[in-house]
């Protein structure tokens, strides 16, 4: 559904990400794991067209978006939870939602999602908890219909209770058929959610498998969060 190739990113004239390859499934969770600082929110600037790519190939469903501008990106199907999630928080929760919607589409299907968002309606979003709001930020990019959903740090700042909420609506929307990208840093979280898992350091990735093994192999993860690749470390 999604696949990164060979791309660099840079900020400031810096290369941060540097030749990621990556792959995202329709109806699965891919998780992007790494250190602060290992490029990881650079990546998914540069996928969702926040950020310019400076090389490589990005093909959203048979498309190559690398050149697209991000509205137009959005528009096939790319959809961007950034990390410091923002509502309207004047407005209420409905015309959050509302405002998201494409013409003719109704809110329902994010009721659905969360249902706790339905005893909200009228609240101006501002006045929502920490989990609520990251729930509505991630319904009004759910309205889009992404066929990709690219989502930054989800869980930060946030009790884990609510963070399981989270993980749990995450899965179902996998399984409804979206391919999902996820930056997280409890990776064991990330890791019991996902199919598929990634691993950057230094802008680079440095590990990519499948999301339980990974999960299995505490003394891996830990090298690789510190940014050695295995071979380095004989692992
Ligand atoms: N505006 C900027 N100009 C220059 N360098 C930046 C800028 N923003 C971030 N960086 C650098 O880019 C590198 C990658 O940052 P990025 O935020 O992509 O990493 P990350 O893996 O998402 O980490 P975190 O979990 O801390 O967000 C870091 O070394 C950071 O210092």
């Amino acid at each position: 559904m999604l696949s990164v190739e060979d791309v660099s990113v840079d900020r400031s004239g810096l290369p941060i990400v540097r030749g990621v390859s990556l792959r995202v499934d329709e109806g699965s969770v891919t998780a992007l794991l790494g250190a602060n600082g290992a490029g990881k929110t650079t990546l998914l600037e540069g996928v969702s067209g926040a950020l310019p790519v400076s090389s490589g190939a990005i093909t959203l469903a048979g498309e190559r978006v690398e050149r697209l501008r991000a509205w137009r990106r959005a528009r096939a199907g790319l959809a961007h939870v950034e990390q410091n999630r923002t509502v309207f928080r004047e407005m209420s929760t409905l015309d959050n939602l509302r405002a998201a919607c494409r013409r003719g589409d109704t809110p329902d299907r994010v009721f659905e999602l969360f249902p706790e968002l339905r005893k909200q309606v009228a609240a101006p979003a501002g006045l929502l908890s920490g989990g609520e709001q990251q729930m509505l930020v991630v319904g009004r990019a759910l309205l889009g219909r992404p066929k990709v959903l690219l989502i930054d740090e989800m869980s930060l700042g946030l009790a884990p209770i609510v963070v399981a909420r989270l993980a749990a609506a995450v899965r179902a929307l996998a399984d409804d058929g979206v391919g999902v990208l996820l930056v997280e840093q409890f990776a064991t979280l990330a890791l019991g959610l996902a199919d598929r898992a990634y691993v950057m350091a230094r802008g680079r990735i440095v590990f990519s498998g499948d999301g339980g093994g990974l999960r299995g192999d505490e003394d891996l993860l830990r090298s690789l969060y510190l940014g050695d690749t295995p071979s380095e470390t004989g692992v």
